[in-house]
C-alpha cells in the first residue's frame, strides 16, 4: 500500500492507495471519527458491489451504521437529491460529532461532500472513490458541489475529507466507458504538470497496460493534484491548473443536459478544443493538439464535441474562473506546463468561432 498526506495546516490528512483496503476501511474511519454514527452515501450500483464490506469493516469496529443510496448519474448532482439527502441524514439521527463516509465515484463524492459541508453547518466525512476518476480527481482537494441549472457545480463549497481510501480492485468492476472517463483526467495531469507521464500513458496504450502499473499511475496523479492543493486550496491561483479542458467541457457537459456525455468525455474534448485556441494564439506549441488527439483516442474518448457557440457563452459565462467580463483560462505551453491566461470573454468568443471554422 502506498501512502501521501495532504499537508493543509489544521486539515491534514492521509490518502491510502491500495488493493483490497475496503475491508480495512473500518479502521481509517474509526481514526478519523470523533462520534459513533456513521452514516454511508453511496449510489445503488455502487451499493449493491461494495456496500456489504464497506458496512461489515464498519461495524467490526462498532460504528452505528445507516446507508443512504441514491439514483446513479450526474442527475444526482443536484439540489433535490442534496435535500433529500439531507433529510435522511437527519431522520438517521445524524449528529455534529457523527461522520459521513462517501461510497463511490464523483457523484457520489461531491454531493456526499457538499451535504457533509453543510449539514448541521458542517460534519466530518471520508472518501472512498470507486471510480477511476474519483481515485485519481475528486476524492482529493475538497471541491464539493451540485450541478444547477445555470451550470456545472454551481453550488458547492471546499471541505476537505478527513481521509481518502483507495482500493484499486473496485476499478476492476468499472464498465469501460467509466474507466476511460477516469483517463481523460488521468490525461490531463500529464498535459498540464508531467511530460513523462503523458509519455507513458502512451507506451502503456489502453486499459489492461493501466492496470499493470495501476498503483503507481494513481499516486503520481493525487501526488501532482496534492501538491497544487497544498498551494491554493481555495482556487484562487496555481490551483486553476486543474480546470485545463473543463471550461469547454461544463459546456458540452450542459449541452448535452448532463446526460449525453460523461464529464471525461467533455474534458477530453475541452482539452482538445483550448489546445487547438492555444496554437492559434501562439500561447500553445505547435503540435500539442494533435498529440492530445492520439493519447484521447487511444483511451476511447472523443477528440471533439459539436455545440454552437451560443451554448459556448452560456457556460463562460458562469465559469468560476470569470472576474467581470475577463476570464482565467488554462493553456498549455506544451506537453507538462500549464500556464494561466486571463483574457476577455468576448475574444474567447471570436476566437472560438475562428477555430470552430
Ligand atoms: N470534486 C472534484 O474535484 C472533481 C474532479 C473531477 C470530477 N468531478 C466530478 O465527478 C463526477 C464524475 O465522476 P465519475 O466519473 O466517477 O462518475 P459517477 O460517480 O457517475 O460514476 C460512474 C458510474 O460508475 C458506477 N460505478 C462507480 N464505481 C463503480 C465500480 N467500482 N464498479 C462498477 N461501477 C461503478 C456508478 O454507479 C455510475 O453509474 C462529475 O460530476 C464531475 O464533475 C469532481
Ligand atoms: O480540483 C480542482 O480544482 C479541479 O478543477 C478538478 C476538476 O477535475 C473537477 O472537474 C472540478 O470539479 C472542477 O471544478 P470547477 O471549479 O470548475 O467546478
Ligand atoms: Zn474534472
Amino acid at each position: 500500500m502506498k501512502t501521501l498526506e495532504v499537508r493543509l495546516p489544521g486539515k491534514e490528512y492521509m490518502i491510502e492507495i491500495g488493493s483490497d483496503t475496503l475491508s480495512q476501511v473500518g479502521r481509517t474511519v474509526r481514526f478519523a471519527a470523533r462520534g459513533n454514527k456513521a452514516a454511508i452515501i453511496t449510489d445503488r450500483s455502487v451499493d449493491a458491489l461494495y456496500g456489504d464490506r464497506v458496512r461489515q469493516s464498519l461495524k467490526d469496529e462498532g460504528f452505528d451504521l445507516f446507508t443512504v443510496a441514491v439514483e446513479p448519474g450526474e442527475g444526482s448532482k443536484s439540489m433535490e437529491v442534496y435535500s433529500e439527502v439531507c433529510e435522511r441524514l437527519l431522520e438517521g439521527g445524524l449528529t455534529r460529532k457523527d461522520i459521513v463516509v462517501a461510497l463511490g465515484g464523483g457523484v457520489v463524492g461531491d454531493l456526499a461532500g457538499f451535504v457533509a459541508a453543510t449539514v448541521l453547518r458542517g460534519v466530518d466525512f471520508v472518501q472512498i472513490p470507486t471510480t477511476l476518476l474519483s481515485q485519481v480527481d475528486s476524492s482529493v482537494g475538497g471541491k464539493v458541489a451540485v450541478n444547477l441549472k445555470a451550470g456545472k457545480n454551481l453550488a458547492g463549497a471546499f471541505h476537505q475529507p478527513k481521509a481518502v481510501v483507495i482500493d484499486t480492485n473496485c476499478l476492476n468492476t468499472l464498465p469501460d466507458r467509466v474507466f476511460s472517463d477516469g483517463m481523460a483526467e488521468v490525461i490531463k495531469y500529464g498535459a498540464i504538470e508531467d511530460a513523462d507521464l503523458f509519455r507513458r500513458l502512451s507506451s502503456l496504450g489502453g486499459r489492461s497496460g493501466i492496470m499493470s502499473e495501476i498503483e503507481d499511475v494513481i499516486y503520481t496523479c493525487v501526488d501532482i493534484k496534492r501538491r497544487i492543493v497544498e498551494a491554493d486550496e481555495k482556487d484562487e491561483g496555481g490551483r486553476m491548473v486543474l480546470n485545463f479542458g473543463h471550461t469547454l467541457g461544463h459546456a458540452y457537459e450542459k449541452s448535452g443536459g448532463y446526460s449525453r456525455y460523461t464529464h471525461g468525455e467533455a474534458v477530453a474534448a475541452g482539452m482538445v478544443k483550448i489546445a487547438e485556441i492555444g496554437e492559434e494564439t501562439g500561447i500553445t506549441e505547435k503540435g500539442c493538439s494533435d498529440k492530445l488527439r492520439s493519447l484521447i483516442r487511444m483511451y476511447g474518448l472523443p477528440e471533439s464535441i459539436e455545440i454552437g457557440l451560443d451554448e459556448y457563452a452560456q457556460a463562460v459565462g458562469v465559469d468560476k474562473k470569470a472576474e467581470g467580463s475577463m476570464i482565467n483560462l488554462i493553456f498549455i505551453e506544451d506537453i507538462g506546463k500549464a500556464v494561466i491566461r486571463k483574457m476577455d470573454t468576448a475574444s474567447l468568443m471570436e476566437l472560438l468561432g475562428r477555430v470552430e471554422g
